[in-house]
């Protein structure tokens, strides 16, 4: 590409026309339902049977956590063989001023290398200003949640009728006019994606966690308009949930489903 590295969100528009998927693979490790020393395997098996079905992988970092440094150890040493032709996305919701921000950035971007992290933008644009600068590397803010309480602040009303989350819109378009590096989008739940939702949000790459065990039904997103490449994320419904069907199987009636959801 003329010397240019392809931006993020590039990358992952090319893995989701290779693949026919928007599938985002959560891989979210329960150290109370597995026995620890057989998560490093747990996790290279889920990864090499979806990744045929894959747009991304979502490990998120509290589950590694959760394991002390064993964990962390897990996960430093599965993102240097996961398949490079699929963008990783670390689950991470950080927020924290600029400085301690620049360390998150690094910890992230070039210590794990992973593709994109997800960031809490409540603290406001400088917060988010140290993982900004990026080439090939993507964000995604949360904006609104999927969880219930995403009612509590997210989708309050502000004076003028605009809600909290738009403000969270204003960031990315910033972002854009600013000539960011790094590719900037959203956390949308599919739980609470609704049309109402949907035509507030810009065009940017979307998060969209929520399939599978929270309950998210897929046909809120058809006819949404954007064209942004979209990522709907499913970790339970593929590692823990119906342990008879093998994790390819359970991936690929995900995407199917996703496919005829948003209908390409
Ligand atoms: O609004 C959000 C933001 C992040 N998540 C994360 O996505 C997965 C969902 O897991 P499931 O097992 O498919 O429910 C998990 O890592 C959450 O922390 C979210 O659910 N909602």
């Amino acid at each position: 590409m003329g010397g240019m590295s392809q931006s993020f969100t590039d990358k992952l528009a090319a893995r989701i026309k290779e693949t026919g998927s928007a599938l985002c693979v959560g891989l979210d490790p329960r150290p109370g339902m597995d026995d620890l020393e057989a998560i490093p395997a747990l996790l290279r098996k889920v990864v090499e049977e979806t990744a045929p079905y894959a747009a991304a992988f979502k490990p998120n970092i509290a589950y590694f956590e959760a394991m002390g440094l064993r964990g962390l150890e897990i996960l430093e040493d599965l993102l240097p063989d996961m398949p490079k032709d699929v963008p990783v996305v670390l689950d991470a919701k950080r927020g924290d001023i600029g400085e301690t921000q620049k360390y998150y950035a690094h910890a992230y971007f070039e210590r794990l290398g992973v593709d994109a992290v997800t960031l809490s933008p409540f603290m406001g644009y400088d917060t988010l200003e140290p993982f900004l600068n990026y080439e090939g590397k993507g964000v995604y803010l949360l904006a609104v949640t999927s969880n219930p309480g995403s009612a509590d602040v997210e989708r309050q009303e502000l004076a003028g009728g605009r809600r909290v989350f738009e403000l969270v819109g204003d960031m990315v378009l910033r972002s854009v006019r600013e000539g960011c590096k790094t590719s900037v989008g959203m956390v949308v739940g599919l739980t609470n994606a609704d049309s109402s939702i949907l035509e507030r949000i810009p065009d940017a790459p979307l998060l969209i966690p929520g399939l599978g065990a929270q309950g998210g039904d897929l046909s809120c997103l058809s006819g949404s308009g954007h064209v942004a490449p979209p990522l709907i994320n499913v970790s339970r419904g593929i590692m823990y949930q119906n342990p008879e069907l093998g994790f390819a199987e359970k991936a690929a009636g995900f995407a199917q489903r996703i496919r005829e959801a948003l209908n390409y």
